[in-house]
């Protein structure tokens, strides 16, 4: 086995992974970055981007077969599975060939190919070929799909995750999507636009990430009129038929039920790829979830010159977060034993569904288990002037603002355009804005961000700071 020595050495060469060796440069030449699969990144490759394009093509579906409410009839939607496959793979392709291209450009010998487990604190073995001695570490090996083991084994390959929908060269007849948290709302939504017989499976009532309590069950009203959905299922049990799958399952009522499916898709979270790195050949203290203990500002692990980034952490499990984090853990690996704290953004989580879905700065569930306390501001989408327009007047914005202080915390929303409305509210949680100086900002007419207006206005006066917003007034027009 060949050795090397290296000052800093990063395991995975994902959005998290590429952060940090671009971090690390700026301190020593010699990094080394370890890659066992595909260069390409999950985002790029079967996450983030393949996942969008799918729901483009679900939401020109669904565009043209709703333009009747407009009197535009577009007649009967031929949906081409193999042209929607060939457009999400092509446009997949490239992106994934930017980031190739990136890698590519650095130096072969700071790459290194094969998976990496500890075998010492801060000495490596790779692929079986290669140990690698290093004098700091940074873990970036992101995460995979929670699948039950009993139903991989029963199902074989028509079990499939998210990474084998962007394989795929047409779309199937039918799926049953399991879990219905973000990637079984958005991947269900959009293979049901599409034309594929979907049917979403909860083992609670939860639907989504939204937390507060109004907020989901306008989820689940909003999504239960267009998905078949069976929310706490309990014992469900896929068997491989000649079809493809056989699910039983007891639904609420009792009752058992049966279905047949082309695919089982598990939606079913995702776990750390923390596991099988040879950790407990280290003195790294972990916890209970099996992740080394971190400092979220610097992604160091306890006082050691090993850090942690993205998905690896189990933590916010997003693109932005962990770009950032790899930045972190990159600079402070490559200035070690100097580590610095860094600021982190304020937390912002989009759901690419029809109506999106998003939290910005603090939750309701945060500020509920922190004891903080707090006033809501609420507006429904329902006559909102511009949503109505367009035709999208679904779901409500629920603000928090902090009595005494007028400070905005944060915001949970289902409706139109919240990956836009997300960003406004986390840049104000971020700056600490008050709720006043919120409304004192310009407001066009007629937008979509009226209908934050009218749920600040509301949340100025649960604080007290302002008589009760005015329901009828001139400049308050239909839903502002
Ligand atoms: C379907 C889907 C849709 C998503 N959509 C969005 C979205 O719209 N917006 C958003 O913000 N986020 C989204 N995400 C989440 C986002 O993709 C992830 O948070 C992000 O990709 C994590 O980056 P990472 O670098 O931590 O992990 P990865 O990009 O997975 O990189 C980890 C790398 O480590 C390698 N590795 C693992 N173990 C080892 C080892 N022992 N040795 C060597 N190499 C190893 C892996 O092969 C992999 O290349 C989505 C995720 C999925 C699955
Ligand atoms: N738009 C985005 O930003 C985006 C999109 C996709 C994924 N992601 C990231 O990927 C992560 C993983 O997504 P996910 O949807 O797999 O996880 P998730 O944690 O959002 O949802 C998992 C769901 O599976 C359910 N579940 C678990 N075990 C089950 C069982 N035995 N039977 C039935 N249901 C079961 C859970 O109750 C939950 O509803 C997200 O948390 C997010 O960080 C982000």
């Amino acid at each position: 086995m060949k050795t090397i020595q290296t000052d800093v050495a990063i395991i995975g060469a994902g959005s998290a992974g590429m952060a940090a060796y671009r971090a690390a440069l700026a301190h020593t030449d010699r990094v080394t970055l370890i890659e066992s699969q595909a260069y390409g990144t999950t985002c790029a490759r079967v996450g983030c981007m393949p996942s969008k394009l799918l729901i483009a093509a679900a939401e020109s579906a669904h565009a043209v077969k709703h333009s009747g409410q407009f009197g535009v009839h577009a007649g009967k939607v031929n949906i081409d599975g193999a042209e929607v496959m060939a457009r999400v793979i092509s446009e997949r392709d490239r992106f994934v060939g930017f980031v190739l291209d990136t890698v590519e450009q650095w130096p072969p010998e700071n790459r290194l190919w094969g998976h990496a487990r500890f075998v010492e604190d801060m000495a490596l073995h790779v692929g079986g070929h290669t140990r690698v001695d290093a004098s700091r570490i940074v873990i970036a090996t992101g995460s995979r799909p929670a699948v039950p083991e009993a139903w991989r084994r029963e199902l074989g390959d028509r079990l499939i995750v998210n990474d084998d929908v962007f394989a795929w060269s047409t779309l199937p007849t039918s799926v049953a999507v399991v879990g219905t948290g973000v990637i079984g709302l958005e991947l269900a939504q959009a293979l049901h636009r599409l034309g594929v017989r979907v049917r979403l499976f909860g083992r609670t009532e939860r639907v989504g990430p939204l937390s507060d309590p109004l907020l989901q069950s306008v989820t689940r009203d909003v999504f239960q009129k267009e998905l078949a959905m069976s929310l706490s299922a309990q014992d469900i049990r896929p068997r491989r038929n000649e079809q493809g799958v056989s699910l039983q399952w007891i639904a609420s009522d009792g009752v058992r039920h049966e279905e047949e499916f082309d695919y089982l898709l598990a939606a079913m979270g995702r776990r750390p790829n923390i596991d099988n790195l040879g950790l407990s050949m280290t003195r790294l203290e972990l916890a209970a979830n099996g992740v080394p203990v971190f400092d979220r500002r610097s992604g160091q692990v306890g006082n050691s010159p090993v850090f942690i980034a993205g998905d690896a952490l189990d933590d916010r499990g997003l693109l932005h977060e962990a770009a950032d984090e790899g930045r972190i853990a990159g600079d402070n690996a490559g200035r070690f034993p100097d580590v610095r704290l860094r600021l982190r953004r304020a937390p912002l989580a989009v759901v690419f569904s029809e109506p999106q879905i998003m939290l910005a700065g603090a939750s309701h569930a945060e500020l509920t288990r922190d004891g903080q306390a707090f006033e809501t501001g609420v507006v429904s989408f329902e006559d909102q002037g511009r949503s109505r327009v367009m035709g999208r007047n679904q779901g409500a914005l629920h603000v928090y603002g902090e009595p005494g202080t007028g400070r905005f915390l944060g915001a949970e929303m289902i409706g139109p355009a919240a990956e836009h409305l997300g960003h406004l509210l986390a840049w104000s949680a971020q700056r600490g804005d008050t709720v006043q100086q919120m409304i004192d900002s310009p407001f066009y007419h007629p937008v979509i961000e009226e209908g934050l207006r009218t749920a600040l206005r509301h949340l100025r006066s649960k604080l007290q700071l302002a008589p009760s917003a005015i329901d009828q007034c001139i400049d308050c027009l239909p839903g502002t």
